[in-house]
């Protein structure tokens, strides 16, 4: 895997009126700190240390070009706005449509005060070659989050996503790219402040770690997750610009940037492929709503303002979910044998005829004997079509086959004619006794509840044992009755795309991959089977009774067997004392996953605190307000049974708590997170309260110590673990 890229010394061009010219040479110190405007090797170049602002000074200069791409980006948004359309559509439809664009385009031309405009320079060697799109006139481009030109056309900030940018991501010294100057940008509140520069072809030139990735790492994470855009890695970027042709599964360690490479990933396709996804639509799936809500703002601030957002509950929602399963219960109606149960249930009423059909048409009777009905019922039950579409072929072949008679007696009918055969009462009553209309949640219901059912679907692929674990045990009396679980509806969903085929969706991106159940992925993979999907996950993290064991088993499920695994294992969430320490639970919850690296440069606050038992809480309290005396957000975790406590505890000391999911701010930095919400999720500081609680709170020991590595793996500055009961001795080791 690529390493980071360096930062080069700063950059002082030799002619001032020549931005691309040649640098200046100077030594680079990378241990130097960023801020001190002392240091005159600084390869970070603020405003403090930079020459006074004026037009021979690189800054200044920066700062001009921002200023002028602003005011081009105004006057594009003004000319949007402007935009007259009563001329050019012929009707209130096209005239809807169109405007619809337009006010997309508006929103997207706006000029965020707190999102800078472009945040990179590149200065190619050679103007790139004249098909590879945008701005191929110069030989200089600024990178930013949205296409920016002037009044001429000519570009002044390129879209990160361009072929043109890439280099941005990828170039380095070993391979250049063609590109001579990498400069990235730094911003203090919208305003343009430093830059770095990398000379990838300079061979004098150090290299150094970049001081603005570190510092967009290390900021505080206060409010909702934010787009990663400036500093995308080069083993992320393969997987953001991976072709929309192919499926990729990404396993990755806690902090890899899963989410982030994904919602990339999609912002990019949308790029390469609009009008395709436009037509198709594309869907983000995650673990719940408040990992959603956390996750909802990073697309728009791309541009990308319809991409839709679900659980997997919400895509098979055809019931309302008011009834749980049993660990056994839910983790057999998760299995992928379930699928063929449900097929056979839902094609078990199709009956042979036993007698043929007699149409009259005028003075005539045509007469299609059984043995013909039965062969066309044959062969449509062996083609491979739903059996919706068979039960609406039916009556057409019936109709063709008294057709065939009337042609034989020398009539001349035509499509009319069969239209109205098959329209007939006798053929209709006839294709209906042959093939009953298939009610997916009546089917699903009678499975669940008539045990000799069940029996017959689930010859040879379940045991008694594991029908009877699956069976309700009071037989619902009706769809809108029964206590569905979250898995009856993913069984539903299943039988509803064996009634009707699922509409396929363009590219579909699920996160927290690794707890969905067989029957989860292939209703996930049914959304998407003429697209492509972006799965990600942790095998580590997998925390229900069916997580996924092997990511080449779950793409097989999704229908995707072809897709292609990719692992990140550089970390820029936690830091390293931290995971360290929670990677002491690998060898036991997943042997065969590598520790993560961190690329955080500070070690991290680890804090590991034995108090009595009846300290417990105080401890608690206390580690959230020592961490509140810090900047950022707070995470305090706990087993879900101790929350109710806790929440009571907080109020009483006064100590006001959010719920995960809503957004953290300056004035309300704490929230309260049970540990089965944490998935996904972060905080600056996270205390975790009574560990042996939070492994406890699952049904079996390896699960529970997933979920404490999934909460022990939330923290980006500082981890401080409260605890009364012994530690699990993975961690006490
Ligand atoms: N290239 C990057 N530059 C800056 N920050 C990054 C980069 N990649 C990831 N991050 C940040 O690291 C943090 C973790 O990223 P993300 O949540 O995507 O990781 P994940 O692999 O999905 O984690 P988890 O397994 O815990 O769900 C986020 O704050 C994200 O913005």
């Amino acid at each position: 895997m690529p390493a980071p890229e360096p930062a080069g010394p700063p950059t002082a061009p030799a002619d001032p009126a020549d931005p691309t010219a040649a640098p200046a040479e100077s030594a680079a110190d990378p241990t130097a700190d960023p801020t001190d405007p002392a240091d005159p090797t600084d390869p970070l170049v603020t405003a403090e240390t930079a020459a006074p602002p004026d037009h021979d000074d690189p800054l200044a200069r920066e700062r001009a070009h921002l200023a002028a791409s602003r005011s081009a980006l105004r006057d594009m948004r003004a000319e949007a706005e402007a935009l007259d359309i009563r001329d050019v559509t012929a009707n209130w439809v096209n005239a809807e449509v169109l405007q619809r664009q337009i006010d997309d385009r508006i929103a997207a031309l706006a000029d965020l005060a707190h999102t800078p405009l472009f945040f990179g320079r590149l200065d190619y060697l050679h103007a790139p070659a004249a098909d590879q799109a945008e701005g191929t006139e110069g030989e200089q481009f600024y990178i930013g989050r949205r296409h920016v030109h002037d009044a001429e056309g000519e570009p002044m900030v390129i879209d990160w996503r361009a072929p043109v940018s890439q280099p941005f991501y990828r170039a380095s010294r070993k391979e250049p790219m063609d590109v001579g100057l990498r400069r990235r940008f730094g911003y203090t509140g919208g305003g343009l402040t430093a830059y770095e520069d990398e000379h990838l072809t300079d061979p004098a030139e150090a290299e150094t770690s970049s001081k603005l990735l570190q510092s967009e790492i290390e900021r505080p994470r206060v409010g909702p997750m934010r787009d990663i855009v400036a500093t995308i890695q080069p083993e992320q970027d393969e997987i953001v610009r991976s072709g929309i042709g192919g499926t990729v599964c990404v396993q990755g360690a806690p902090g890899t940037g899963k989410t982030a490479v994904g919602l990339h990933r999609v912002a990019f396709l949308l790029y390469a492929h609009r009008e395709r996804l436009a037509r198709t639509g594309t869907l983000v799936v995650g673990p719940n709503r408040s990992f959603l809500q956390y996750i909802e703002q990073v697309l728009p601030a791309l541009g990308e303002l319809h991409v839709k957002q679900a659980t997997v509950d919400d895509l098979v929602a055809h019931v309302e979910v008011r009834g749980t399963d049993s660990p056994l219960a839910a983790r057999i109606k998760g299995d992928a044998r379930m699928a063929e149960v449900v097929r056979r249930a839902v094609r078990s009423g199709i009956t042979m005829p036993s007698e043929g059909v007699v149409v009259v048409r005028g003075s005539r009777r045509w007469r299609v004997p059984s043995y013909e009905l039965q062969e066309i019922a044959q062969e449509l039950a062996e083609r491979d079509i739903r059996y919706g579409a068979a039960a609406e072929a039916l009556p057409q072949r019936i109709a063709h086959a008294v057709l065939v008679r009337m042609e034989a007696a020398g009539e001349a009918p035509d499509d009319r004619v069969q239209d109205a055969v098959a329209r007939s009462q006798p053929v209709k009553a006839a294709a209906k006794a042959i093939w009953p209309p298939a009610d997916p949640a009546k089917t699903v219901l009678r499975l669940l509840s008539d045990a000799d059912f069940l029996a017959e679907c689930a010859e040879g692929l379940l045991t008694p044992e594991e029908q009877a674990a699956i069976r309700w045990e009071k037989p619902a009396r009706g769809v809108k009755s029964a206590r569905w679980s979250a898995a009856d509806a993913v069984l539903v969903d299943e039988a509803a795309d064996q009634v009707h085929r699922t509409p396929s969706l363009g590219h579909v991106v699920l996160d927290e991959a690794q707890d969905l159940s067989p029957m989860q992925y292939r209703a996930v993979g049914r959304r998407c089977t003429t697209g492509s999907a972006t799965v990600l996950g942790d095998i580590a993290q997998g925390t229900t009774p069916w997580a996924t064991g092997s990511w080449q088993e779950a793409l097989a499920h999704l229908g995707k067997p072809d897709g292609r695994i990719e692992e990140l294992t550089r970390g820029f969430r936690v830091p390293r004392e931290v995971i360290a320490y929670a990677s002491r639970l690998l060898p036991r919850i997943a042997p065969r996953l590598a520790p993560a690296t961190s690329v955080r440069e500070s070690a991290g606050d680890l804090v590991v605190r034995a108090v009595g038992e009846g300290e417990l809480t105080d401890a608690v309290l206390a580690a959230c307000r020592a961490s509140l005396r810090r900047e950022g957000s707070i995470g305090l975790i706990a087993a879900d049974a101790r929350i109710p406590g806790l929440r009571q505890a907080l109020e009483a000391a006064g100590l006001a708590c959010l719920e995960p999911g809503e957004e953290t701010s300056e004035e309300s930095r704490l929230t309260l997170v049970p540990a089965s919400l944490a998935k996904g999720l972060e905080y600056d500081y996270v205390v975790v309260d009574e560990p042996a609680a939070v492994v406890a709170g699952e049904p079996d020991a390896r699960t529970g110590l997933r979920r404490l590595y999934v909460a022990l793996t939330r923290a980006v500055s500082g981890l401080t673990v409260v605890h009364a009961s012994p530690l699990p001795e993975e961690l006490a080791g």
